[in-house]
């Protein structure tokens, strides 16, 4: 509407979203940012989801992803969908073959959370090896006057870093890690030809010739529980994993007993395979880093993620033009 337009604005004529639950962005910045549409809310209804969703099922013609997943049944419920948008880099919770089948579009969060979620897993990465949060809870705990000296920790320059997955959060991650001094390989789908770092088809022969894993790769049928007892008994007794992908890329009981018999050398762990569940064995490990899945949270990023999905569902639902993040369904 321009702005000399003084009608009133009907919500009923504003193109709808339909919401299962809030995704983060949601509940950072609340639902403003889309403030040009008609937000279907369906956590605020009293009924059961699949009655909900029935009653809206001819309008909803665009959704915006939330932490719930997005099965087929779920989209068998919606008949008129024609748009999904995520605000997540993931797609690991969205039915790609149905989608794909039915012709429903899909944007995502491409690589707007790739800097940020690389600068965590290089923090959780110096963190293991340099213990600054289990130093800064012996200093906390009052245990420097008593105790006395803090163990040694272990230096990053010189290590061989093995970066498992090289889209664009691993290369951020292999950019900053070269910085620091380290040596840089990869493992991936497919070779590189634009970069120059040594690449590895086998991710445990990549472990065998890395003291560092940074599993950076998406979750597909291909990747679930890939980084397993083999990869880490490649990677060895001083071996550090840090996991900013996704919790199911490890075999999380193999990697948990690893750690407890020590046959691993620490671990750096921002996701997890039954989120907001944490194996408590790794709580009482300090060579263990454990943070809540929020390597892309930064305000800087959330803003510009909120905008981003503004523009996707207005290009869509609005100007009728390309999407801004469209997510390729190869077949
Ligand atoms: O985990 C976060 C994402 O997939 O964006």
């Amino acid at each position: 509407m321009a702005a000399h337009d003084n009608r009133q604005v009907n919500h009923k004529e504003l193109p709808q979203i339909l919401v299962l639950e809030p995704p983060p962005i949601m509940i950072f910045y609340g639902d403003q940012f889309l403030k040009n549409f008609r937000v279907l809310k369906a956590w605020e209804s009293q009924l059961p989801l699949d009655q909900f969703l029935t009653i809206h099922a001819k309008s909803v013609q665009a959704l915006l992803m939330s932490p719930r997943q997005l099965t087929t049944n779920i989209l068998q419920l919606l008949p008129s969908l024609q748009l999904v948008v995520t605000a997540s880099a993931g797609l690991d919770h969205i039915d790609l073959p149905e989608c794909r089948r039915r012709g429903i579009s899909i944007a995502n969060a491409n690589d707007t959370y790739s800097e940020d979620v690389a600068d965590i897993a290089v923090g959780l990465l110096i963190d293991v090896f340099r213990k600054i949060s289990s130093a800064d809870s012996f200093v906390r705990k009052g245990l420097w006057p008593t105790k006395g000296d803090f163990p040694l920790g272990s230096k990053l320059g010189g290590k061989r870093v093995g970066i498992v997955g090289l889209g664009s959060i691993g290369q951020e991650v292999a950019k900053r890690l070269q910085a620091f001094g380290c040596r840089i390989s990869y493992s991936s789908r497919n070779k590189k030809p634009y970069v120059s770092y040594p690449f590895y088809s086998s991710v445990v022969q990549l472990a065998t010739d890395s003291d560092v894993l940074i599993v950076c790769c998406s979750l597909t049928q291909q990747t679930h529980q890939m980084i397993n007892k083999d990869v880490m008994l490649a990677l060895g007794m001083e071996g550090v994993i840090v996991n900013v992908g996704r919790g199911e890329i490890i075999k999380e009981e193999e990697l948990v007993q690893c750690l407890v018999q020590g046959e691993l050398g620490g671990a750096g762990l921002d996701v997890f395979e039954n989120e907001p569940n944490v194996p408590e064995e790794l709580f009482a490990l300090d060579k263990v880093v454990l943070s809540p899945h929020r390597a892309a949270h930064t305000a800087e990023t959330m803003i510009a993620m909120c905008e981003l999905v503004k523009g996707n569902f207005e290009a869509f639902l609005i100007s009728n033009k390309p999407l801004l993040s469209p997510v390729a369904l190869n077949n």
